[in-house]
């Protein structure tokens, strides 16, 4: 259902975008607790609301170059609405005065073409130059060009619970409209953006909100029956179910995070998921002494490492204006030692999965190269065999999901082999 365009709903749109641009908070968080606080807004409405605001933040940048000067929250949305949706005066006439007829019909006629390259691609120039140092310079417009569009909802299917055929017959008989996922096969995309969290085939575990890229990550660990698993950084736990799920119930998998508050959104995960085999742990930090006790017993170790989430820009468009090149600076540090620490569970034989959802080179194939430099026990087991043993044509030893090649958020792993 699409959201009827009132004076009141662009005021919505206004007050969030407000408060989303101090970028003192995620704008996710900023507009999640926007809509606890207005209920009466209705799934269309909420949808239009977010959908303009993340469109401002993603292409805010070039879209304030072309109209060579400071807009006010007002205008950014007004012609945001305008270049990036097309919308005309005929679709803006309820909120539109006379001035600004006349301002945006000349907003819409200004051209594109003589801004910078980091201009156009609506990425801050530090990043674009990151970015220009791993990719030809076409492929970074083309990549930025499909940071800046939104994300399609995947969801992963619970093989617990059900499996993709009986899923996607259940979504199409409730009216649903979705595919198989293009590469994981546990992966389905949706045509639209439905609620879904109320709905009795989510609260009854047979699937989870998951973006196939990710879903590949966690195929990357083939985590088998009965094995040790650790999941060193389990977040909320959307790799955590895969593999509880890739273990059939059964094994131990621990669930290691930092965050009291995102172990505890597992919870209520594992409860609609159907599994009993994970133990999630909150830990210190990395070195913590409830780690070493599994020092060399460990099957498999996923390292899904704190990263600038470059990669998921389709879904957190705020991220390129909060992060900078110290920050990511900071973080290749955390992860290798991160990484470092995870190495120390795996078992002779076992296997060390590295994962972020950053771009950048830093955080990934430099992290990862300089633990093989320091770690000659362990060897890079090459990304493309795993994938192709579960029916997945990916090349590459190391796996480099990218939006505008596959359609996923961007993902970089890596697999590695102690040897026995
Ligand atoms: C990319 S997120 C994990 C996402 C999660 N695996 C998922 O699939 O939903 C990275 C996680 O690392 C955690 N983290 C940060 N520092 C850590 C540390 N020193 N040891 C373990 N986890 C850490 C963060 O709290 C965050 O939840």
């Amino acid at each position: 259902m699409k959201a009827r365009f009132t004076p009141a709903l662009f005021a919505h749109a206004e007050a969030v975008l407000g408060e989303v641009l101090r970028f003192a908070h995620p704008a996710d968080a900023v507009v999640s607790r926007y809509f606890r606080e207005h209920r009466q807004l209705g799934h269309a409405d909420r949808g239009f609301v977010a959908e303009t605001v993340f469109a401002v933040l993603r292409r805010g940048r070039s879209i304030e170059a072309r109209c060579a000067g400071r807009l006010s929250d007002r205008q950014r949305l007004l012609v945001t609405l305008a270049l990036t949706r097309g919308w005309g005066l005929r679709e803006l006439a309820p909120v539109l005065n006379a001035n600004e007829q006349a301002w945006l019909e000349a907003a819409r006629a200004l051209p594109e073409a003589g801004l910078p390259p980091a201009v156009r691609c609506d990425l801050p120039d530090w990043l674009h130059a990151r970015l220009l140092g791993q990719y030809p310079e076409a492929e970074v417009e083309q990549l930025a060009a499909a940071l800046n569009r939104p994300a399609p909802l995947d969801l992963r299917v619970n093989t617990l619970k059900t499996n993709r055929e009986q899923l996607l017959g259940e979504l199409a008989a409730a009216g649903i409209e979705a595919v198989a996922g293009q590469w994981s096969s546990l992966a389905v995309r949706l045509a639209d953006k439905p609620a879904l969290a109320k709905h009795p085939l989510f609260l009854g575990g047979a699937f989870e909100v998951q973006d196939e890229g990710s879903q590949l990550l966690g195929l990357l660990v083939e985590a088998r029956r009965g094995e040790m698993v650790v999941d060193f950084c389990a977040g909320a736990g959307g790799k955590t179910l895969l593999l509880g799920a890739q273990m059939r119930n059964t094994g131990r998998l621990y669930a290691f995070d930092v965050s009291e508050k995102r172990l505890a959104n597992l919870k209520p995960r594992l409860a609609r998921s159907g599994l009993s085999n994970v133990h999630p742990v909150r830990i210190e930090h990395e070195r913590d002494l409830k780690i070493k006790r599994l020092a060399g017993k460990a099957d498999r170790v996923l390292v899904d490492a704190p990263c600038s989430g470059l990669g998921t820009l389709r879904r957190n468009p705020d991220l390129k204006w909060r992060q900078d090149a110290a920050a990511i600076a900071e973080l290749g540090a955390k992860q290798t030692a991160i990484l470092d620490s995870a190495a120390r569970l795996v078992r002779p034989g076992g296997r060390l999965v590295y994962a972020t959802c950053s771009l950048l080179a830093e955080e990934n194939e430099a992290v990862v190269t300089d633990f093989l430099a320091r770690h000659p026990d362990f060897v890079l087991m090459p990304a493309s065999t795993v994938l192709e043993r579960q029916g997945i044509a990916l090349p590459g030893d190391m796996l480099r999901l990218l939006p505008h090649r596959h359609d996923t958020d961007g993902f970089f792993a890596a697999v590695l082999e102690k040897r026995a």
